[in-house]
């Protein structure tokens, strides 16, 4: 942590659509910061695909080791279908991100902000409130650039170890634990994975079998991946807390931000022992790149969620309230009418960055 009450945060806007709404929600951050009498220092960092274009170098060494000194990192999205490595992937500085700085933990709230049309007819569907947790260092991500590809076959490999499978279950109990006091009701974790087929997902459950063990006031279970797919549309009110492994969660979470408006509704954070990550779910969006529509709000509630973590760390109470004031002033701002175009609305990036601002401190 820096200087007493404040924070230095590395951001990292990205490629398209990533730049215009880490721009609104920087310009959401300071007058917030200013009103809570926090400090939030930034520098902006060069990574991504288009600077993988220019350069050769889609992450330079002196992004990372930036993003790793500061106190948080805020990023955009990166990376962009038509520009590719000579692999034929594509750019990706925020896996490097999760696997460098060990970030098991990938945060994805799935929530209903009330005056956002959900996918679900089911009144009940109003209530979603999930989250998944995505392990991001491991599971099919393992062998990400070392897959064997011949002439004739392509393999890549899924590695689940007992260190990275406690952490995430802990951080899953702990998780519901608050949840749960917040809330006034129960918590419960359910592991989603395919240990019906694969030894390393029996393996994982029992990992987690232990872990729930030692939180005998939290409710928990499992659920194999594609009735989790089945039941997130079925009957998502009756899920709390939801890890998983790496690729499962990265569907699952895309699924999840349909039924609550979209990507543009789909903060995360991922979190490691010491350093996390904070962006939206969504990608750089090339489809509505550069027009000014792009919806902000994922990115402010992760936003939100990096002002709670560093009140987590230690940066002081101010923090955690700012963090209570953001995503309260993003459901006051939607409950009053505001409406993003993804949603079938007028309000453009600025404009939305704008009306959150208007109902800060309101
Ligand atoms: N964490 C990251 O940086 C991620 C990067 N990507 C990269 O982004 C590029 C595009 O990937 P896609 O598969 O198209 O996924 P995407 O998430 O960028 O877009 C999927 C759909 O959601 C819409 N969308 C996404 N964010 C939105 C927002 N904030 N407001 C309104 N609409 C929004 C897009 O217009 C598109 O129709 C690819 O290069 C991909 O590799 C994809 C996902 C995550
Ligand atoms: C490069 C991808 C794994 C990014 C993505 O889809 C995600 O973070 O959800
Ligand atoms: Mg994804």
């Amino acid at each position: 942590m820096g200087q007493s009450n404040t924070v230095r945060v590395a951001v990292l806007p990205g490629d398209g659509i990533g730049t215009e709404v880490t721009e609104a929600t920087l310009a959401v951050l300071e007058p917030l910061a200013k009103r809570h009498g926090i400090g939030i220092a930034t520098e902006t960092l060069p990574a991504g695909a288009f600077h993988y274009q220019a350069t050769g170098d889609g992450f330079p060494e002196a992004s990372f080791r930036a993003a790793a000194a500061a106190d948080a990192i805020l990023l955009g999205a990166m990376g962009w279908p038509g520009i590719r490595q000579a692999d034929g992937t594509e750019i990706a500085p925020q896996l490097d991100l999760r696997f460098r700085l060990g970030l098991y933990a990938g945060v994805r709230p799935v929530r209903a902000i009330p005056g956002v049309p959900v996918a679900l007819a089911d009144p009940r569907a109003r209530g979603i409130d999930l989250v998944l947790i995505r392990e991001s260092t491991e599971g099919l991500f393992h062998s990400r650039g070392k897959g064997l590809v011949t002439e004739e076959l392509a393999e890549e490999t899924l590695r689940i170890t007992r260190t990275v499978t406690e952490k995430l279950s802990r951080f899953a109990f702990r998780l519901a634990q608050r949840r749960s006091a917040q809330r006034g009701r129960p918590g419960k974790v359910t592991l989603v994975d395919k240990a019906n087929v694969f030894r390393a997902f029996a393996f994982m459950r029992s990992v987690f079998d232990g872990v729930a063990a030692e939180f005998p006031g939290v409710g928990s279970g499992h659920h194999y991946v594609d009735a989790m797919a089945l039941d997130l549309v079925r009957k998502p009110w009756e899920f709390d807390v939801l890890p998983t492994e790496n690729m499962f969660g990265d569907i699952l979470s895309d699924l999840g931000a349909g039924l609550v408006g979209g990507m543009g509704f789909s903060p995360s954070a991922d979190i490691g022992d010491e350093h996390a990550v904070f962006q939206p779910a969504h990608g750089t969006a090339p489809d509505i790149a550069g027009q000014g529509i792009a919806n902000p709000t994922a990115t402010l509630l992760s936003a939100a969620m990096m002002l709670d973590w560093l009140a987590s760390r230690g940066a002081g109470q101010g923090f955690a309230d700012a963090a209570t004031e953001l995503e309260g002033a993003v459901d006051r701002a939607f409950a009053a009418g505001l409406r993003t175009a993804d949603i079938g609305g007028r309000d453009g990036t600025v404009a939305t960055a704008k009306a959150v601002l208007a109902r800060i401190g309101g």
